[in-house]
């Protein structure tokens, strides 16, 4: 019989960090220096950010909805005259990309599994947090938003609210 020092396999199952709360979870699936890998899962009507992580803690963002429907949210709120972009995110739409200027967001049409992968370590100390509920809800017609404490007091932004074509 072969002695092993190592697994060859590891299957990521098992997150070895996880955070619950009313929204859903979060799990922290692999975190090796400045690249993580998470997942989360949201109950139907929650809205998750804005988010952005500042200097010296950018953060590029890879994510993609492993089962379920979003509306996904980014603006640079550096941006004088900006703007909230939205798109809808499915299985089908596969992974996209999300700049590390960009603040993020996004508002689960129904129950969903998001997975992404960021390329910048969680840093709690330089996050801001953003707040566009009461924006989204009337552009949208948005109904029963569900947000965390620390979501629900993030600083106003007042912005026009636009959809992203896909090309
Ligand atoms: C995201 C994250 C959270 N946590 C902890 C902090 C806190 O106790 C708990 C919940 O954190 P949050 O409320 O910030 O989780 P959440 O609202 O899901 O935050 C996420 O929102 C989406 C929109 C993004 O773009 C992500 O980058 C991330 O900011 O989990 C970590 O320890 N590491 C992490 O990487």
């Amino acid at each position: 019989m072969v002695e092993l020092s190592q697994a060859p396999f590891v299957r990521l199952q098992k997150a070895p960090l996880t955070f619950g709360d009313e929204r859903g979870r979060i799990e922290v699936l692999y975190e090796a220096g400045d690249v993580v890998l998470k997942r989360s899962r949201s109950v139907k009507g929650v809205f998750r950010g804005l988010h952005r992580q500042t200097a010296p803690s950018l953060q590029n963002k890879i994510i993609r909805i492993i089962s379920g429907r979003i509306y996904d949210f980014v603006t640079d709120p550096d941006e004088p005259d900006g703007v909230i972009w939205y798109r809808e995110i499915t299985p089908e739409t596969g992974w996209v990309h999300i700049a590390s200027n960009l603040a993020h967001g996004f508002y689960a049409l129904e129950e969903v599994e998001f997975e992404y992968f960021c390329d910048g370590r969680y840093d709690e100390a330089n996050e801001e947090s953003y707040f566009v509920a009461d924006i989204l809800r009337d552009s949208l017609s948005l109904k029963d938003m569900l947000l965390s404490a620390k979501d629900r007091s993030g600083t106003p932004l007042h912005r026009p609210v636009r959809h992203f074509e896909d090309t």
